[in-house]
């Protein structure tokens, strides 16, 4: 049953800006997905990490592995992508940058080309039906794919960038941190960087990326996803924390994730305090929220209850993450607007 708190984080109008699409297949979409897909054997608990269950970050990236099995045809993307779109905006979600690697499967002769093409399309059908919530895109490098397939994957999101009728606003560079260095995959950033390609990019989600970091920091990105092993107390440095704060890169964090994924031990020591203790903008998101069984009203409550959030601070934070999203200005401030008209009834009940 939803309580009175539960209902306050619903109704609070949110900013979703770290949601990789296949970490975010919902409980109902993966069971029509292995419905589907009989022949595969996939059992649920092989594609989500439920509730006190923890596993090590090289096991979650087993979980993308599963699951990239049961979406592999254009039909299949197309019903993810607007599952997903549906339910962040059930959730309360006023503005989503999804973001997802395309891929290509020769057996049902998906290429990249179309798994962009199909995710723009779910969420132009989304905007049809009249679903409320903005959804921008944003092409994802996974890093483990080397240095060749980064930078054809720049250019293929530059071609959608000055084609999608500005839905693909960025680049985002994820995968196993543990696969690859960084420096391999400088050119490919510093080309989409040149080309007005908005770079998100996850940095530091394992001690061992402190020399990737600061050398990423040169570019700079706009966001820093997780950040983790940035401040000293954790093995970064200072250097590392003065150049972020310097820059004002804003962090997107992600509470669930990062306990589950055993990359942060318990969440009263998630770095969300450090940071947000500093003053410098943070974002609450999800990262997989179906792999975490998680939802993003759920990551605003429990940073609140860990961290003794009050309500209005609450409503500070979810306002801020507007001007952090990579949409244009015309939509940030059709988004205040938004805020504006909700404040009265979500604040005062
Ligand atoms: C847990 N922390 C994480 N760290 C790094 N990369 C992650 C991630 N969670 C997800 N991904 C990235 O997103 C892909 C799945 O969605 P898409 O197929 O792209 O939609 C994963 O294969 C990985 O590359």
């Amino acid at each position: 049953m939803e309580t009175e708190a539960d209902l306050f984080y619903r109704l609070l109008p949110k900013v979703e800006l770290h949601a990789h699409l296949n970490g975010c297949v919902s409980f109902e979409t993966m069971e029509r997905l292995i419905a589907r897909k009989p022949h595969l054997n996939i059992e649920h608990s092989m594609t989500a990490i439920r509730a006190g269950q923890r596993r090590t970050l090289d096991e979650c990236f087993q979980v993308f592995k599963v699951i990239h099995q049961l979406v592999d045809t254009e039909e299949d993307i197309l019903m993810v992508a607007k599952a997903v779109i549906r339910e962040f905006a059930a959730d309360g979600v006023k503005y989503l940058e999804l973001r997802s690697t395309p891929r290509s499967e020769e057996k049902t002769g998906l290429t990249k080309t179309k798994y962009v093409e199909t995710v723009l399309e779910a969420i132009r059908q989304c905007k049809q039906e009249g679903v409320d919530i903005e959804v921008r895109f944003l092409i994802a490098v996974d890093r483990r794919n080397g240095p060749e397939v980064a930078m054809e994957t720049v250019k293929l999101a530059e071609d959608f960038m000055l084609s999608s009728d500005g839905l693909v606003v960025g680049l985002d560079l994820s995968g196993n941190p543990e696969v690859g260095h960084g420096k391999d995959l400088l050119p490919a950033l510093q080309r989409a960087k040149n080309s007005a390609l908005r770079l998100a990019l996850h940095m530091s989600e394992i001690p061992s990326q402190k020399e990737e970091s600061e050398l990423f920091l040169t570019l700079p990105p706009d966001r820093i996803g997780h950040g983790t092993f940035l401040h000293p107390g954790v093995g970064g440095s200072d250097s590392l924390v003065n150049k972020v704060r310097q820059l004002n890169v804003p962090l997107e964090l992600c509470l669930t994730s990062n306990v589950k994924g055993q990359t942060v031990p318990s969440y009263d020591k998630h770095h969300f305090s450090y940071w947000y203790q500093r003053g410098h903008p943070c974002v609450i998101c999800t990262d997989d929220k179906g792999v975490f069984c998680t939802e993003l009203s759920q990551e605003y409550q429990l940073a609140a209850t860990t961290f003794g959030l009050s309500p209005e601070a609450v409503w500070t934070l979810s306002q801020q993450a507007i001007r952090y999203s990579f949409a244009p200005e015309c939509i940030k401030q059709q988004l205040e607007q938004r805020w504006m008209e909700l404040r009265p009834q979500v604040l005062q009940g």
